[in-house]
Formats: C-alpha cells, sequence, structure tokens
C-alpha cells in the first residue's frame, strides 16, 4: 500500500520544491492566471500570435510574471537589456528548455539548432562562413532566377484563369508558391557545384515546377502541422514533458504516434537520403579541385578535419542539412507571405514601391538589377525592415536559466509591494519566455506610433531610444547574441529581390479572404483564414498582372 504514495509524494516534493526556489519572483506583477492546469498557455498558443504578449507589455512593461501548468511561475520578458543579457552576456548559461530542444531535433536532427554549449560552438564555426555578405551577394543571380520563375509561373495561372473575363487577374493561394520558391533556394545551396553564378541558369529548380515532388511535400504544413495548437488535453501532455528527465523525454518524444508525426519522419528519410547524394557528389567534386566556399564544401571539409574543435561527423553534417532546409525556407517564405499582405492592405506603400522600382529601372535602361541596384532602392529597404518589426516569424523563444543569476532592466518596474527596481535576481530552472514580437513593437523605443505599419520611420533620422540588442536593425527579429540566425544579412537580400520582380510585374489586392487571414501562432507565426485552419498555411491575395507602362 505504502509503496504506491512513494511516487506521488516524490513528485509532489518535486513540484513544491520547485515552487518555494521561484519565491523571488512572487513580487514581480503579472497576468491573471485564467486556469490552474494550462496557466498562460492557451493566451500563448490559442490567440493571434503575440496578441496577448502586446497587452502584457501595455499593462506591465518589459516583464511579466506569467504562469505555466500548474501554478509555476515564468518570466515573460520583452525589456531589451534583459534579453540582451540572456541571449547574448550568458547564452550558454541558459539554454533552450530540453522539451525545446527535443522537438528541434524532430524536425532537424542534431544540427546547430538543437545543439548547446561547446557542441553549438563547433557547429556553427564549421557552418558560419558560408553565410557571410560575399556568399549573399554570389547566390544573388539565384535569387533573381527563382524570383523570375516564380513570376513566369504566376503570368501562367493568371492567363488561364477562365474565372476572369479578361484573363488579367486571379484570386490565389500566394503562401504555398512562396514556400516552394524558398526551397528552391535553400536546396540549391547544397546541390549544385559552384560557383554559382555560372550554374543557376542551368539547374532544374524542382520545386516550383513539381508541387508533388516527394521533397516539397514532406514540407508542406511542416511547422504548422507539427507545432499547431491542439487541444487543451495535447497542450497540457506535452507541457507536462518538462517535468520528465531528458532519459525518458528523447525517446518518448521520437517515438510519438499522429499524422505529424508520421510527416516528419518521411521528412527525415527523404532529406537523408537526398543529403548522402548531395555530400558524395561534393566530396567528388572536392577530389577533382571544385572546392569553394560554399555551405556544402564547408560541411565536407569539418567532417575531414583533424581538429576535434572542428570536426562534423556524418549525422551532424546531414543534421545541419536538413536545419538549413527548414529553418531556410519556413521563415523567409512565411516573411514574403506577410510582406505581400501588407502591401495589399496599404495601397499607398505599393504604389510608392512600384515607383521606386520603375525609376529605378528607368535610370538602368531597363538593364536587369544587381545586388546593388537592389540595395541602393530606399524604400525598399524600409519596407521589408518594417515588415521585420512588424511581423517576426519567431515571435518569442524560450530559455530555461541554467544557473541563478540576475536580469538587469532597461526600463524599471513596480514591484506587487510597490519597490521600485532596475534588476530581477532569478533562480536556476526559470523559464524565460522572450518576446521579440513585443519588443519590436515597444513604443519606448520605436515610438508612440510603434502599432501601426509604416515604413516611413526607418527613412527619418530620429534617435532611436533604448540599448542595442545586436540584432538587424536593432530588431529581435533574427533573434541575438552566439545563437542569432545565421544568415540574417544574406536572406534580406532574396527577399528583397524576390519582392523587386514580384512588385514589378504584378499588383496585389484584397479578395473577401484576406481580410480573414490571421497570425497563428506556430514554432514560427504563420498566415492562416480564420475559420479555415485545418486548410493550413495560406496567404489568399487578388494578384492583377501590373499595368506596362
Ligand atoms: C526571414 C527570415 C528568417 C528569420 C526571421 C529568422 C529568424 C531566426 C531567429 C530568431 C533565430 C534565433 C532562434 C533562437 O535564438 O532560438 C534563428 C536561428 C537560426 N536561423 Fe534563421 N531566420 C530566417 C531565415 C533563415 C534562413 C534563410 C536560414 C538558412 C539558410 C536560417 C538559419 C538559421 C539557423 C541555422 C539558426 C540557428 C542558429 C544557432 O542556433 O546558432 N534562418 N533564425
Amino acid at each position: 500500500m505504502y509503496k504506491f504514495c512513494i511516487l506521488p509524494a516524490v513528485l509532489l516534493s518535486l513540484y513544491l520544491y520547485r515552487r518555494w526556489r521561484q519565491r523571488s519572483l512572487s513580487d514581480i506583477p503579472g497576468p491573471k492566471s485564467p486556469s490552474f492546469l494550462l496557466g498562460h498557455l492557451g493566451d500563448l498558443l490559442r490567440k493571434n500570435a503575440a496578441e496577448a504578449e502586446f497587452l502584457w507589455q501595455e499593462q506591465f512593461g518589459g516583464v511579466a510574471r506569467i504562469k505555466a501548468p500548474f501554478g509555476e511561475d515564468q518570466l515573460w520578458i520583452s525589456d531589451p537589456k534583459a534579453i540582451h543579457h540572456v541571449l547574448q552576456t550568458s547564452c550558454y548559461k541558459h539554454p533552450r528548455p530540453a522539451d525545446r530542444r527535443e522537438f528541434s531535433r524532430l524536425v532537424c536532427d542534431d544540427g546547430v539548432l538543437t545543439m548547446e554549449g561547446d557542441a553549438h560552438k563547433r557547429h556553427r564555426k564549421a557552418m558560419q562562413p558560408a553565410f557571410g555578405m560575399t556568399e549573399a551577394r554570389e547566390l544573388y543571380p539565384v535569387f533573381q532566377e527563382v524570383a523570375v520563375q516564380l513570376v513566369a509561373k504566376w503570368k501562367e495561372l493568371i492567363t488561364s484563369d477562365e474565372s476572369d473575363m479578361e484573363q488579367s487577374s486571379s484570386d490565389m493561394n500566394v503562401a504555398p508558391w512562396l514556400s516552394r520558391a524558398t526551397l528552391d533556394v535553400s536546396v540549391f545551396l547544397f546541390s549544385c557545384a559552384m560557383p554559382l553564378v555560372t550554374t543557376a541558369f542551368d539547374y532544374d529548380f524542382k520545386a516550383l515546377d513539381g508541387p508533388n515532388d516527394p521533397l516539397v511535400r514532406s514540407y508542406e504544413n511542416f511547422l504548422k502541422n507539427a507545432s499547431g495548437t491542439g487541444s487543451s488535453i495535447e497542450l497540457l501532455i506535452q507541457s507536462c514533458f518538462q517535468y520528465l528527465p531528458e532519459c525518458i523525454l528523447a525517446p518518448l518524444v521520437a517515438n510519438m504516434p499522429g499524422e505529424a508525426m508520421s510527416q516528419m519522419r518521411e521528412n527525415q528519410k527523404i532529406v537523408h537520403g537526398l543529403a548522402r547524394g548531395w555530400i558524395a557528389d561534393k566530396a567528388h567534386a572536392l577530389e577533382v579541385g571544385k572546392g569553394h566556399r560554399d555551405i556544402m564544401t564547408l560541411l565536407v571539409k569539418a567532417n575531414s578535419s583533424q581538429d576535434p574543435k572542428t570536426r562534423l561527423s556524418e549525422y551532424e553534417m546531414i543534421s545541419q542539412i536538413r536545419t538549413i532546409l527548414l529553418a531556410g525556407h519556413e521563415t523567409t517564405s512565411n516573411s514574403m507571405s506577410f510582406i505581400l499582405w501588407e502591401l495589399t492592405k496599404h495601397q499607398d506603400v505599393q504604389a510608392c514601391l512600384r515607383r521606386e522600382i520603375e525609376s529605378a529601372r528607368a535610370a538602368n535602361d531597363g538593364a536587369p538589377f544587381t545586388a546593388e541596384d537592389i540595395d541602393s532602392m530606399q524604400y525598399l529597404q524600409a519596407v521589408v525592415k518594417e515588415v521585420f518589426r512588424f511581423h517576426a516569424p519567431v515571435y518569442h523563444i524560450m530559455r530555461r536559466s541554467g544557473e541563478d543569476d540576475v536580469l538587469p532592466l532597461f526600463e524599471p518596474i513596480k514591484t506587487k509591494s510597490g519597490t521600485l527596481i532596475t534588476d530581477i535576481p532569478v533562480p536556476e530552472g526559470t523559464t524565460f519566455v522572450l518576446s521579440f514580437a513585443a519588443y519590436n513593437r515597444n513604443k519606448k523605443i520605436w515610438g508612440n506610433d510603434a502599432d501601426v505599419f509604416r515604413p516611413e520611420r526607418w527613412l527619418e533620422e530620429n534617435e532611436r531610444a533604448g540599448p542595442n540588442v545586436g540584432g538587424y536593425c536593432n530588431l529581435l527579429t533574427f533573434g541575438a547574441g552566439p545563437r542569432r540566425c545565421i544568415v540574417s544579412q544574406h536572406y534580406v537580400l532574396e527577399l528583397q529581390t524576390l519582392l523587386v520582380e514580384l512588385i514589378s510585374n504584378f499588383e496585389f489586392s484584397m479578395t473577401e479572404q484576406t481580410e480573414q487571414v490571421r497570425r497563428m501562432p506556430c514554432a514560427v507565426m504563420v498566415p492562416v483564414v480564420t475559420g479555415e485552419e485545418a486548410k493550413g498555411v495560406q496567404m489568399p491575395l487578388k494578384v492583377s498582372l501590373a499595368p506596362v507602362n
């Protein structure tokens, strides 16, 4: 009889000990928990992405105490100094929570995104040289070729649309097209011999051509299916994972049943098969002296390195490929959907952007743009930055304190007992929810119109308040610190190139469905149509041929 009481007693003691360890957080103000069982999980995962977080920032400032399931305290943070401390100063002291890491492992194996500490440094060191500015510029012909091919596909669709008598417009869901276009760019990185400039035009971009290609199908709605919000009971079960020791957690997560899990396993099988082929091709190219600073050359060289500080095993190489394929196309294609959404809602911005592109083309005598031409388009830069500020695809990330620490604050907060504090002592084991979306709309930093979409702000000479968080344009859209996005510069050029081609050729306007688009919280925020969430990622727009001048 007594032995049946041992397990509940151990769990209860652990629970009480964790609550006791968190007592220093009890004086931090925060929103009232809607439920003991789920805490604020519903607010974070069921509403529109970051909707609750914008309200918390208005109400409590840059830090709030929120509740995890079973009444556990978490710190929700948008304060720039505190985020800088966690991501930059103490990056390796505060890793991703183990349950989050296991989820990453499901979608990208043991690549740079999943690693911690020295292993992370080793992975990053092996890959970083492939993602500099020079390398980004070398990829420009690839970005341009994919954009030209996408334009051709949409023109074909529009002129064959029989519902439009003049065959000059078509209502379409642009999201899967953008996803396939960005997947094509990512696949190119691995499957093509260098130098890029001579190969981009001979290369067969499969994803745009073949929605039925197994790789394309395995990535359809990938993150939405993998992390889309389920029922309360599913949320509760998933949140219990954080209490399990890693030796139980890893096999449990890896063997979970369900359709989404089958899709992830199928994706793993397909990517591993392709990756082995790409590695063999590149190893052969290296043998005959065709190396470069591209990602595949670096990976293959890292595999044969004698230095344990830079060596990657074959499995780690394959994991990097799966990581880049996923990270490289989901965030980029969703950002592109949000750019077109904002341009559709703000016709004046769309017209202004088109004017800038047309006058650049006229000044160029109609010659194709170079990467430098794209860089010199000031309004284009402003539009893209404003969309990054307004719609951060990675709207929040989580970290768990690996040791006791003190978080400094940019904006002091008043505790429940009335004391004004400028830092917060946090015990080991505290979960931080770092809100990139809320920081990007913090009025103290971006001004009183931070909630308004206004690209012009980037053309004004205003001094910006707040500390430098170390991210792209002082935004947190690409993260910050040693784990910031590996490619922030590089892929902005991809988006800009795609946008220039699309705006030169098409006009975008609202359909009834566009009004129903909302930002659904998944591992990466995705656009869906309210009431049609089961259909997956959607960005329905009316796409018309742009008038020829
Ligand atoms: C609009 C596009 C993108 C956005 C907004 C974005 C955002 C981010 C953010 C916020 C992080 C940090 C996550 C964290 O700290 O937990 C990250 C990491 C990462 N991103 Fe991106 N990303 C984008 C495009 C890409 C592309 C195109 C690639 C690859 C070609 C890529 C590869 C990675 C990798 C490998 C990491 C992990 C870095 C590490 O842990 O050291 N991302 N990204």
